[in-house]
């Protein structure tokens, strides 16, 4: 077995940091250029280096340029979101109908990560138990794809006010595929230094000392460091 150092340099550390906290959900600010080949295999790379259950890798990488399958994507996100909408009243819905949410088709590309939850045949390893790690395993493979892209100056917007089942009969999913995350792709003119939404005024981030236990839930930890946050 071959191993590597075990710590990074500061450079390379606070690049790491910085991919984390300064990647963006982006649907407001892409610009349409191209995103070459070698990028995006760069980025589908990172993608395929995520962690899976059993090492099961339940992934698929649907790379949608088609402008036709695109205007059906929105077409299913506009009758979804008209619903998600009402589900608001008054201002709230005012305001939930002001906010963009989706990139589909400004944004050069839409990419559609799928998990296969037979991949692997029926026994998994560590999935047993817990029989959604698959979908887990292929959320890792979304972060690993959406810190890759930050890195390299390409925006992320995932688009989830679609219905599965119609977004699997667009994109010719078999049975046993599911449509985890659609994302749309490309280079921006921006990256906001706050999440959309928290910038909008829909939701702030929420104190991290808040979300942390000791021992059991509701038990607050002791720790001096907590409050420096
Ligand atoms: C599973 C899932 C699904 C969605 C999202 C995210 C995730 C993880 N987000 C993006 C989300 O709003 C965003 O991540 C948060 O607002 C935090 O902002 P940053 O990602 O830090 O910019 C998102 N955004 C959007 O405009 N339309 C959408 O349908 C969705 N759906």
């Amino acid at each position: 077995m071959t191993t590597s150092n075990h710590r990074f340099s500061d450079a390379e550390r606070r690049g790491l940091y910085r991919a984390i906290h300064e990647r963006r959900d982006v649907r407001s600010q892409f610009l349409p250029d191209r995103i070459p080949s070698d990028v995006l295999a760069r980025l589908l790379e990172a993608a395929h280096h995520a962690p899976s259950v059993g090492f099961m890798q339940p992934w698929d990488f649907i790379v949608i340029e088609s402008r036709s399958v695109r205007e059906t994507v929105l077409a299913m996100f506009e009758q979804e979101n008209q619903k998600a909408a009402e589900r608001f009243d008054g201002e709230r819905q005012a305001h939930y109908r002001s906010l963009k949410l989706q990139g589909i088709m400004e944004s050069p590309l839409n990419l559609c990560i799928t998990c296969d939850r037979s991949r692997g045949g029926p026994h998994v390893l560590g999935r047993n138990s817990m029989v959604d790690t698959d979908l887990f395993s292929t959320c890792l493979a979304v972060q690993n794809l959406w810190l890759a892209a930050r890195a390299e100056g390409i925006g992320v917007g995932w688009v989830s006010i679609l219905d599965q089942e119609k977004l699997s009969v667009a994109l010719n999913l078999p049975e046993h595929v599911y449509p985890l995350a659609y994302l749309c792709l490309g280079y921006v003119s921006e990256f906001l230094t706050q999440p959309e939404l928290e910038a909008k005024g829909w939701r702030s981030r929420l104190p991290l000392s808040e979300l942390v236990h000791g021992d059991k839930w509701g038990q607050p930890l002791a720790a001096p460091w907590l409050d420096a946050l």
